[in-house]
């Protein structure tokens, strides 16, 4: 039987380094990412992916905002649910292309998906989530006087507007993942899923927040019974004093090792704690399965236990 795998794809699988936001930027970063994908379903993975939004979802919005006055401003929820259409059509079609040339005809499919979050979530009055683009100390100062954002400082890299990011629940169009699986590379939660509320007659309310997409995806692999939950992001290996003179990559870790690095504070808050704990959530649901991190380019090479960082619960 084939193997079942989660990929969760991070921010430099959808944009270059230097973060142009064009479409065609994405797009061509999207192309190359694809071929990354392509490679593991040609070693006979069965995938889902799983990306981010954080940049496009923050860029949607100051659109839709600035555009005010010629159109009504759109809901966030609304804009997630625009950034999931938009990538996952970069990536349905890249995709495509990319399994094609392996003369793999595998159907590629988005499907919008929303994610129930609860709306006593204590992360609605502590936002965390950076999104859109970065700014100067200044720029951020002003953005807080004259928009009421949240600016939060986002691991040394500049200023960045901050968001309310739940944790994900339930993902409302999972059954339908369950039955595309066997048919189809499905792309499914999307920037973590469109956060919404279930009302207590059932109705769903969407609601402004920013999901984070690991957590997505661990929940996804829960879901869908994986035998591998993959996040991939720009580093090779996750690592203990990430970016001093002491680092140390790390290579198989157990559930217990983990937990201690995390209590000791070795992974930063926003970027690569989210992915440690979702990995650590993954193995404990499933203590006979695994979670690797690593970076895109690296991923088969992780998948054949060449690399990457690889989290078991022994
Ligand atoms: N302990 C650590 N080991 C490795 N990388 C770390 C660590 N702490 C923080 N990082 C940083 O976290 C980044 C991944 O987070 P981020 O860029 O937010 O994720 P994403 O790939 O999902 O966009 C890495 O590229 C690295 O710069
Ligand atoms: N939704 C989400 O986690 O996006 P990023 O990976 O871009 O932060």
């Amino acid at each position: 039987m084939k193997e079942k795998i989660v990929i969760a794809l991070g921010g430099n699988a959808l944009q270059s380094g230097k973060g142009e936001a064009t479409a065609e930027a994405q797009l061509a970063v999207v192309r190359r990412t694809c071929e990354h994908i392509a490679q593991i379903s040609e070693r006979g993975y069965e995938i889902a992916v799983v990306h981010g939004n954080g940049p496009q979802v923050g860029r949607i919005v100051m659109a839709s905002e600035a555009a005010k006055d010629v159109t009504p401003a759109m809901p966030f929820d609304v804009c997630g649910a625009m950034s999931q259409g938009y990538i996952g059509y970069h990536i349905q079609q890249c995709l495509k292309y990319a399994l094609n040339k392996t003369n793999r005809n595998i159907p590629v499919v988005t499907v919008a998906t929303q994610m129930i979050v609860e709306e006593i979530d204590p992360a609605f009055k502590n936002p965390t989530k950076p999104i859109g683009p970065f700014y100067s100390e200044a720029e951020a100062k002003a953005l807080e006087e004259e928009k009421g954002y949240i600016m939060k400082e986002d691991a040394g890299r500049g200023y960045r507007r901050v968001v309310a990011s739940p944790l994900p629940r339930k993902i409302v169009e999972i059954d339908a993942v369950k039955q595309l699986w066997d048919h189809a590379i499905v792309i499914t939660c999307g920037g973590g899923g469109i956060p919404v509320i279930e009302r207590p007659d059932g109705t769903l309310e969407g609601t402004a927040a920013v999901i984070d997409k690991d957590f997505a995806a661990e929940l996804l692999a829960e879901q869908v019974d994986a035998d591998v939950l993959m996040i991939l992001t720009e580093v090779e290996k996750v690592a203990i004093n990430f970016n001093k003179p002491n680092q140390q990559d790390l290579e198989n870790i157990s559930l217990a090792e983990a937990a201690q690095y995390m209590e000791e504070g070795h992974f930063a808050a926003g970027s690569m704690l989210p992915k440690v704990e979702a990995a650590m959530k993954f193995v404990r649901a499933f203590p006979q399965k695994k979670a690797i991190i690593t970076s895109l380019d690296k991923a088969v090479e992780a998948l054949e236990g060449k690399t990457g960082t690889v989290l078991t619960f022994n």
